[in-house]
């Protein structure tokens, strides 16, 4: 077993996983009990796939301890700086689709883009004498997308789930964290700004430049795009 593939352990995202490389002739079976995470592959010589969590997947592509594995593309592009240089976008595997937002309160009525975010930041700032709060645990994609986009005066406060409700809580003025129903917005009484989209995200077959491509390696790569119907 040369070729390893990491796949999320869990969930759905397992689930679709499973179902994607099914499709394509590259049947994933899990071994042993639910909770040992072991899996073997069938139809495809020497790939051995790997469960874990997926969002521990991009740092395991980062450090080449896999050659390929499955994530959200938006796990890549937040936890590998400059990720383009260490991992290869193969393939959007079409399900996962979450939308990484910037929202804020429904009521601040004359808020509805980021250059309206930015004149209530600097208002805020000089009424409260603080930063204009953004929850999130995106802090790479938001922080360049803001910068991007010229908005300056906030404060990132870390927050790793139920992030929508730090508003509520008052421990943040606005957020910005992932939405696919859009229903987790609005029961906390939040939108999404009309130009707020940091990032489309879908579940992605990712390749890892920096793993040992030995020969095998490399052969048992190009065996598996022919089966899945990817340019290597
Ligand atoms: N509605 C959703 N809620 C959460 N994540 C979603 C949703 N839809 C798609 N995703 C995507 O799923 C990925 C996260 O998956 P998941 O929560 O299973 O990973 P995880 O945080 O590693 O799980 P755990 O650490 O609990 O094992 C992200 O890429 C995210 O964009
Ligand atoms: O638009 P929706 O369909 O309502 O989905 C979005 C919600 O799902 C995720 O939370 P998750 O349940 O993964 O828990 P978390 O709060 O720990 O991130 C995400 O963080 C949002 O809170």
């Amino acid at each position: 077993m040369t070729l390893r593939l990491a796949l999320p352990s869990k969930g759905r995202l397992m689930e679709k996983t499973f179902e994607w490389f099914a499709e394509r002739g590259v049947r994933l079976e899990r071994t042993g009990s639910e909770r040992q995470y072991a899996a073997r592959a069938e139809g495809i010589e020497g790939l051995q796939p790997v469960l874990m969590s997926a969002s521990e997947i991009p740092r395991e592509l980062a450090a080449g301890r896999v050659h390929l594995g499955v994530t959200g593309s938006d796990l890549v592009r937040e936890q590998i700086p400059d990720w383009e240089r260490k991992v290869e976008a193969l393939v959007p595997m079409g399900f996962g689709h979450a939308d990484l937002v910037i929202a804020v309160p429904e009521f601040w009525v004359d808020v509805d883009t980021l250059d309206d975010l930015d004149a209530v930041a600097a208002a805020f700032r000089a009424r409260h004498g603080h930063r204009l709060r953004i929850a999130t645990k995106y802090h790479r994609l938001v922080r360049e997308f803001l910068r991007a986009h010229g908005v300056a005066d906030y404060r990132l406060v870390d927050s790793q789930g139920a992030t929508e409700g730090t508003v509520r809580h008052g421990t943040a003025e606005a957020i910005a964290d992932i939405t696919s129903t859009g229903e987790t917005l609005r029961a906390n009484h939040l939108k999404v700004l009309s130009d707020g989209t940091v990032h489309r995200s879908q579940a992605t077959l990712f390749r890892s430049r920096m793993a040992a491509w030995d020969e095998a390696a490399s052969a048992e790569y190009r065996a598996l795009c022919e089966r899945l119907g990817i340019d290597p």
